[in-house]
């Protein structure tokens, strides 16, 4: 049994032939449990303790997928990452395979096959007016704000408002960085030169692009799908570290857009979570790193300083988002490929970007840099390392922000590693990701009521998705930022709801004649 590589897929015949056939033997699909080390030792003590490992959910859902997935195969498997990390991880990354446990069949692919691959982001504004209707979208999205299920009938109003009011410091940030995002730019010419790349591995393809907040819409993205009869779909969101606000919201999206559509629910595809482990992208931003570092006097002395984009800590602690870990694990990835090039430097991960007053993931980019300043670091390095691309938060946030406090708080020497955008073996890699997710591409059995439920075939995605919440609640929950009890989230909306109440009372305070508090005498009259 082979594991498929990127070896077979180009040792493909060639497109000229009838048909094709991905070379390698199908691997039995069917899932064992995964032993308690197998996870505890792929993840951060905090989401091991003494939980439960027997199922998928009670830990990391992509990586427990993963694992689960292929386990059968990690014997045989080449290794992504170097022998000492695959040893101490216990398993190998892939894709997230959609399938059934019964039927990884034949991976062929016939000359009537058109393959298409789906790059999902985030999208961005592209011009100041985008700006608010952006952050609409961004905010109207139950992944980014949920409301409680009964109240769910506010998410619009709430994103109207909460973007009316965030637009103009948004409309800064993207002002100060040329008047619009770079993200449509950068995806569009990734997805060009991942096509090119496919071609030349003998894998033609179409690259669609789907945004999640902004054009190109995912939904316009599948509605060419359709239309150029795709038949074979590698769904790739262009997130390395999968979270639920991120890759998760789109796949949600995704998932309810094909439980409507025949043709969708007929098409075969496969489903890549999260791709932080592969060997090629921990080798691009490795190697981007040791570039940077060079441009340093003393580049033995520099801080890489990880930056990571927050999420509040509640889609962690509360929905069992996998986030962090992931990120975690990433940083350990790279810092150990360095190590094999020699280069030991002392490194840190931070989390940036945070918006609104509830507690994000710790410790914060700001505080560090300050933290670090006075511990006497005087080289740093910034590695933007949640998002391939550039974008607000690096050309902005970073590049002026953070050097900003860097310098006011005694770092001397600045330095920041480029997004990784096109670069080319980042982009082979993600090429050989596709090739090798493309057999497990499957159809799912249109008879079947649970398969039209789920984005990828029966069970894949609904462990995924099930797996965030480690209650095992009906949907999974990714934010609750309300509820009764005494969870932190809802204790902080409880505060907020208080504070909006106080808020109101004092809007109509001075803008109403009879107003209560100068009834009680509280306020002056002066104050109206
Ligand atoms: C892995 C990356 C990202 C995570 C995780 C993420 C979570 C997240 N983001 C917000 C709120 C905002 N994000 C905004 C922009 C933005 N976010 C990401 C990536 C992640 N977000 C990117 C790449 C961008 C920039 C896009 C661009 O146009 O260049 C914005 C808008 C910008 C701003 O006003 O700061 C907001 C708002 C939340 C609430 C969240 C997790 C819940
Ligand atoms: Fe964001």
């Amino acid at each position: 049994m082979n594991f498929p590589t990127p070896t077979h897929a180009t040792s493909s015949p060639s497109t000229s032939s009838s048909s094709y056939t991905l070379n390698h033997a199908s691997p039995n699909f069917n899932r064992p449990p995964l032993s308690p080390q197998a996870i505890c030792t792929s993840q951060k003590k905090s989401l091991c303790s003494g939980a439960h490992v027997e199922a998928s959910v009670n830990s990391n859902p992509v990586k427990n997928y993963i694992a689960a997935s292929f386990s059968s195969l990690r014997s045989e498997a080449k290794p992504l990452v170097s022998k000492q990390s695959l040893k101490k991880r216990m398993f190998s990354v892939g894709a997230l395979v959609a399938r059934t446990d019964q039927d990884v069949s034949d991976a062929t692919l016939t000359s009537d096959d058109k393959i298409g691959v789906l790059l999902l982001n985030l999208g961005g504004p592209e011009t100041l007016e985008d700006v608010q209707p952006f952050l609409f979208n961004l905010f109207a999205d139950p992944d980014i704000i949920r409301l409680p299920r009964i109240f769910s009938f506010l998410q619009k109003p709430l994103a109207q408002f909460v973007s009316v009011l965030r637009a103009p410091k948004s409309r800064e940030g993207y002002a100060s960085i040329g008047g619009g995002s770079p993200l449509r730019r950068i995806t569009d010419a990734q997805a060009e030169d991942l096509k090119k790349s496919l071609l030349e591995k003998n894998v033609p393809a179409e690259v669609y692009v789907g945004m999640r907040y902004w054009h190109p819409f995912t939904e316009e993205a599948i509605e060419q799908i359709k239309k150029d009869g795709v038949t074979k779909l590698v769904v790739l969101p262009l997130y390395p570290q999968f979270s639920i606000s991120t890759s998760g919201s789109s796949l949600r999206l995704l998932e309810s857009i094909f439980r409507e559509d025949e043709y969708l629910v007929n098409m075969q595809h496969t489903v890549l979570p999260s791709w932080y482990q592969r060997e090629g992208y921990i080798k691009a931003m490795s190697n981007l790193i040791e570039k940077e570092l060079k441009s340093f006097d003393c580049p033995k002395e520099v801080m890489i300083f990880f930056s990571a984009h927050g999420v509040p800590l509640a889609y962690v602690e509360e929905a069992g988002d996998p986030y962090k870990a992931e990120m975690e694990e990433c940083v350990d990835l790279i810092m150990e490929e360095l190590e094999t090039r020699k280069i030991r430097n002392p490194f840190t991960l931070a989390y940036q970007s945070r918006v609104g007053p509830v507690e994000w993931l710790k410790p914060y980019t700001d505080e560090t840099i300050v933290e670090l300043g006075k511990k006497g670091v005087k080289s740093m390095l910034a590695v933007p390392i949640s998002f391939v691309s550039e974008h607000i938060e690096t050309l902005e946030e970073i590049d002026v922000e953070y050097k900003e406090l860097a310098l006011e708080s005694g770092i001397e020497n600045w330095g920041r590693v480029p997004a990784l955008g096109c670069e080319p073996s980042f982009i082979s890699d993600l090429a050989d990701a596709v090739i090798e997710s493309l057999p497990y591409a499957g159809a799912m059995a249109v008879s079947s009521l649970e398969a039209r439920q789920s984005l990828v075939p029966l069970g894949s995605v609904q462990e995924l998705l099930a797996a965030y919440d480690s209650q095992n609640r009906e949907l999974p929950s990714p934010v609750i930022v309300w509820e009764w009890g005494l969870t932190k989230s809802a204790e902080t909306w409880n505060g907020r709801a208080a504070m909006l109440a106080v808020l109101l009372l004092l809007f109509f305070e001075v803008t109403t004649p009879d107003s209560v508090f100068h009834q009680w005498g509280i306020l002056s009259p002066s104050l109206r």
